[in-house]
């Protein structure tokens, strides 16, 4: 049963944004509420590696493309140990898989991970909001018997302090350093190990995506993986050939006040080859003297182009960004050199006379045309160069 007024006879789940709207529909998933940024994503495919990239911390997901669940879930696809998206919201309930690779069903899986699910609500309309008036604050709560304090709800999305200004990053990076050998999947082996490494990467893990990892093992990388809060003389104390700066949640300028110094501190002692990922990358903007921006409602997708401005090429990228580098702000000696072709928004830097460089999009998660690995290969050669 319903209370209050206006809330739909059969809903199980609501959804509050800050400014008062309310949308109804079927929970699925873990029951109770919680509090994010509302964004959209408009991939096709991919809801299971969605809800598991740690950029998504602080965040509730609508997918506007309204068929998930087909596939299931399989622990191969994760890209990190749980969900760490809030919540998602979507237009059609949950399909039953049908995949052979499926170990579980999204929503049981997303059930016993404590993530909030809710079927039945007009995505469109919800997408239109967000693009309009920005990404919202708010609030998801699931009860099977449907009772809702509407008022609590849109008060609490309200409360929401918003991510700017938010270091996130310290939430989900690792505890402790650790190795990392694993490659990209391939058909038919799966997953293979790097056995002959040939240059040793410090990753630094500001919320990794296992993906990448993959990709620096795949192009030659021995790789350790260290906490966000690891100093310069951490990262050196490894003797590594180049630095990998990994994607993460949060506002960059937030996490930038531990991670920038860093970064400064090894471009500045070293000439290492320096490579960034979407957080990484907005990172080693700020360490380099440029700024970042909050974006009105970001880019999460997978078919974003972007225009390589040294070839030409223009890649079709997948994306998850809500902060972007503004490429204004870039001092001399810093080169852009990618950009989105939809809105002509920085998505690639590189220093002039060194191998430092970054790229806003998710170079391991692009469905092509181009081979995203040419980003980590460049990374290598960089290296081997140098040895
Ligand atoms: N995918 C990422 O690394 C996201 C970077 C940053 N948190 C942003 O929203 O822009």
């Amino acid at each position: 049963m319903s209370t209050g007024n206006n809330i739909p006879e059969n809903a199980t789940a609501c959804l509050a944004l800050a400014d008062g709207t309310l949308f109804f529909g079927r929970g699925f998933g873990a029951t109770g509420d919680c509090v994010a940024e509302l964004c959209f994503n408009t991939a096709m495919t991919g809801y299971q590696e969605i809800m598991t990239d740690p950029s998504y911390a602080g965040q509730i997901v609508t997918f506007t493309f309204p068929h998930v669940g087909n596939t299931g879930v399989t622990a191969e696809d994760d890209e990190t140990a749980d969900p760490v998206a809030a919540g998602m919201v979507v237009k059609w309930d949950p399909t039953a898989s049908s995949n052979w690779r499926a170990e579980a069903e999204l929503t049981d899986w997303l059930k016993t991970r404590g993530r909030i699910g809710v079927g039945g609500i007009d995505t469109r309309r919800l997408t239109r909001a967000i693009r309009h008036a920005g990404a919202p604050h708010a609030a998801l709560a699931h009860d099977p018997d449907g009772n809702f304090d509407t008022d609590a709800l849109v008060a609490k999305a309200k409360a929401f302090s918003g991510l700017e200004g938010l270091d996130l990053a310290k939430d989900v990076t690792c505890a402790q350093s650790y190795k990392w050998d694993e490659q990209r999947w391939a058909w038919p082996e799966g997953y293979t190990r790097q056995e002959a490494p040939k240059h040793k990467v410090v990753a630094l893990d500001y919320g990794a995506k296992r993906n990448i990892l993959r990709c620096l093992a795949s192009a030659g990388c021995d790789v350790t993986v260290l906490p966000a809060n690891s100093t310069a003389a951490d990262v050196l104390a490894h003797n590594p050939d180049g630095v990998f700066l990994s994607n993460g949640p949060g506002d960059p300028a937030a996490t930038g006040e531990y991670a920038v110094p860093m970064i400064k501190e090894i471009l500045n002692t070293t000439e290492l080859p320096v490579f960034g990922i979407c957080l990484g990358h907005q990172m080693l903007a700020l360490a380099l003297g440029g700024k970042t921006i909050k974006m009105n409602h970001g880019h999460h997708g997978a078919n974003h182009p972007v225009k390589d401005l040294d070839t030409g090429k223009v890649e079709i990228t997948s994306m998850n960004h809500g902060f972007a580098v503004d490429a204004d702000s870039l001092p001399s000696g810093v080169v852009q050199t990618h950009v989105s072709l939809f809105d002509a928004t920085n998505c690639g830097i590189r220093m002039a006379d060194r191998p430092v460089y970054s790229v806003q999009y998710h170079p391991e998660a692009s469905p092509g045309p181009m081979d995203s690995m040419y980003l980590f290969e460049r990374f290598a050669e960089a290296m081997d160069a140098r040895a």
